[in-house]
């Protein structure tokens, strides 16, 4: 059956590179937009997969995931990130599947839309990574290695050094890039968050739990700083890890859940955290299959002018986003043990100083009270600035250039360390 004139308008009208194909891969039609792209005119009975990757098989027979093949069972829209090799490099092609139905329902074609991520594209998606140091582009090469796997992921790194931000680059570059990123905070975690996150929240007068992740399949899940878990969640993480599956405490069912999981941890020396009885070995040594290490910023030194001036731009009118050499000296020689964070915290500060203009030497060095943000401060420092602070947790936080959780932490463990001198001087 041809596919009528009126049809081939509308599909010609669009601005996306659109194929109707029948269920055995068939095309019926390739609008304008795809011809175009792709320099392909005759497409009549010829295939799908032979027309976009140029390969006789069907994609799935080959590795690649067809959201057609989703399409037939779901009878919904389905969508899938690929990857293919081009001379000088690799593109990433977003391909999505909705089915055209006939009058019982059942569908007839199946529209396909083909969207190519061009350099532009790519070079947007990598907005906001600065990576001119070799150090860092050995991060950008780690993850590049592992974003088309399925295997789970480990960032090791100092606090504000990146690991987060690294995370959604893996995920951008994986195929399931066209579903969601979701972070699990384990120091907020607790069994029934976990449960509620992942299967759903239980209906209020019993019944079946919904809305977990579960329900929406195809994600990465964060979690982020993994050795705060308890002993319990430890436990549950690693059988997610085995089998891909998660049981609600107390039933016999478990329930598929087909998410990627990064983790990510700043403990100082990571190889300890087992020995000292932080976590697991057996979930330890699952997370390390494909352990990344992110240096701190001092060893990122190449990054800083680059970062400044990205940090600049974002939080100001971008007209005083240029910094000068004697401000980049002044940059390059701090220590930045707060890492990017830090010079964030730093940067901002000297801008509200420098009052819309360029930021000077001298901004630098009246907003440096950066210096006590580094994590190397004393627990009585920080102790002593809570007591002086008459804002928000938060605002203390960006203050001291450090992130709310590890604030909370690093408090906790000096209101301990003060409890326990008190004890002894008693
Ligand atoms: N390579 C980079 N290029 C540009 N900005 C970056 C880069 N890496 C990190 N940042 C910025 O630095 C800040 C801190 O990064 P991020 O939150 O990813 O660090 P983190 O290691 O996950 O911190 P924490 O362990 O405290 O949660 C963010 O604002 C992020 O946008």
């Amino acid at each position: 059956m041809a596919v009528n004139a009126e049809f081939q308008g509308i599909l010609d009208a669009l601005e996306d590179p659109r194929l109707l194909v029948r269920s055995d891969y068939t095309v019926a039609y390739a609008n304008r937009a795809f011809r175009q792209r792709f320099g392909i005119d005759d497409f009549e009975g010829r295939k799908c997969h032979e027309l976009v990757f140029h390969d006789l098989n069907p994609c799935g027979s080959c590795g690649r995931i067809c959201p057609m093949d989703k399409s037939v069972f779901s009878r919904q829209v389905e969508r899938a990130l690929e990857r293919e090799l081009v001379p000088g490099g690799e593109r990433f092609l977003e391909l999505e599947s909705v089915p055209v139905a006939a009058a019982d329902g059942s569908p007839v074609y199946f529209m396909e839309r083909i969207r190519i991520r061009d350099d532009a594209q790519n070079a947007a998606l990598r907005e906001g990574i600065v990576s001119r140091s070799p150090a860092t582009r050995r991060v950008l090469n780690a993850i590049a290695r592992v974003a088309a796997l399925n295997v789970p992921v480990l960032f090791c790194g100092p606090g504000g050094c990146g690991k987060q931000s690294f995370t959604r680059f893996l995920h951008e570059n994986s195929r399931r890039a066209v579903n969601a990123l979701v972070k699990l905070d384990c120091t907020a975690l607790t069994d029934e968050r976990f449960e509620d996150e992942l299967l759903g929240r239980p209906a209020k007068l019993g019944g079946s739990r919904t809305g977990g992740l579960a329900s929406r399949p195809g994600g990465t899940l964060y979690f982020d700083e993994v050795s705060a878990l308890t002993p319990g969640l430890q436990r549950r993480l690693l059988t997610l890890l085995e089998s891909g599956f998660v049981r609600e405490a107390g039933s016999a069912q478990s329930v598929a859940l087909d998410w990627r999981v990064v983790c990510s941890t700043n403990a100082k020396d990571p190889d300890r955290l087992v020995e000292s009885g932080v976590l697991r070995e057996d979930l330890w040594l699952r997370l390390c299959v494909a352990r990344i290490d992110v240096p701190p910023l001092k060893e990122r030194r190449e990054d800083i002018g680059e970062l400044a001036e990205l940090i600049l731009r974002r939080t100001g009118d971008g007209e005083s986003a240029e910094i000068s050499p004697e401000v980049l000296a002044v940059l390059l020689k701090r220590s930045w043990p707060g890492n990017i964070r830090e010079l964030e915290c730093a940067l901002m500060r000297a801008q509200l100083l420098a009052g819309g203009g360029k930021i000077r030497p001298a901004d630098l060095e009246a907003a440096r009270y950066s210096e006590l943000s580094a994590d190397d401060v004393c627990g009585d420092t920080l102790l002593e600035e809570e007591s002086r602070w008459r804002g928000t947790r938060a605002g203390l936080a960006r203050r001291m250039g450090l992130s709310e959780r590890t604030l909370y932490r690093r408090l906790q463990e000096a209101r301990e360390l003060q409890q326990k001198k008190e004890t002894e001087e008693k």
